[in-house]
């Protein structure tokens, strides 16, 4: 399989697009036929990235998620909320889906001593405003495995993310990793 048969994600497949650096935020829609789910973002969002783990949620057909964040308080659900529930209580990060169409419309750290507390992590891909900041990187590229992708396969996986600008890294960004392992540092009184 050549690389150029990978799909990472509908909305990088034919090139990665920058966001608008006047975009100051949007709507988000879930999946449903009718009595949609929306999310209301007074935000540009930060970190977008792809992701490869399995907890956060794919577009059908896509290897990879695409997940960005925004702060929490530039965040409300305007509709039907009723429609709304945590997929793993138990996780980090409380992704809230929608009963009916199954997307997840948001995710959110209920834990403050979290590194990430204070940001909801989105698809910009539910909204159908322009001007969302475009991925970066890639991160969780092996987990991929643990979907079922092929493992002689992630070769040409990897060489397809560089090839649209999206470094691969197989846990976060090192610019994320730092901020967390500085946080860490902070919380142990060692920094
Ligand atoms: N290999 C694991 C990685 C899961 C993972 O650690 N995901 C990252 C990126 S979204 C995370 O921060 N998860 C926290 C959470 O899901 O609450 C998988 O694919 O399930
Ligand atoms: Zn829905
Ligand atoms: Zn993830």
């Amino acid at each position: 399989m050549s690389h150029h048969s990978v799909h990472i994600h509908p909305a990088v497949d034919d090139g990665v697009k920058r966001g608008s650096d006047s975009f100051t935020g949007g709507k988000l829609h879930c999946h449903c036929a009718s009595d949609q789910v929306e999310v209301t973002i007074d935000a540009q969002c930060a970190h977008n990235h792809v992701c490869g783990c399995t907890k956060c949620w794919k577009p059908e057909g896509a290897l990879f998620s695409m997940v960005a964040v925004v702060p929490r308080d530039k965040l409300k659900v305007t509709a039907h909320e009723e429609k709304l529930e945590v997929v793993d209580p138990a996780a980090a990060i409380q992704r809230h889906a929608c009963k009916g169409c199954g997307v997840h419309m948001y995710g959110r750290i209920e834990n403050t001593g979290h590194p990430f507390h204070g940001l909801d992590f989105i698809h910009t891909e539910l909204s159908y405003d322009e001007g969302w900041a475009g991925p970066e990187f890639a991160a969780f590229v092996s987990s991929i495995i643990e979907s079922g992708a092929d493992p002689e396969n992630m070769g040409n996986v990897r060489s397809r993310l560089q090839e649209l600008g999206l470094p691969p890294y197989d846990c976060l960004s090192p610019p994320l990793m730092d901020a967390i392992a500085t946080h860490t540092a902070k919380a142990k009184g060692v920094l």
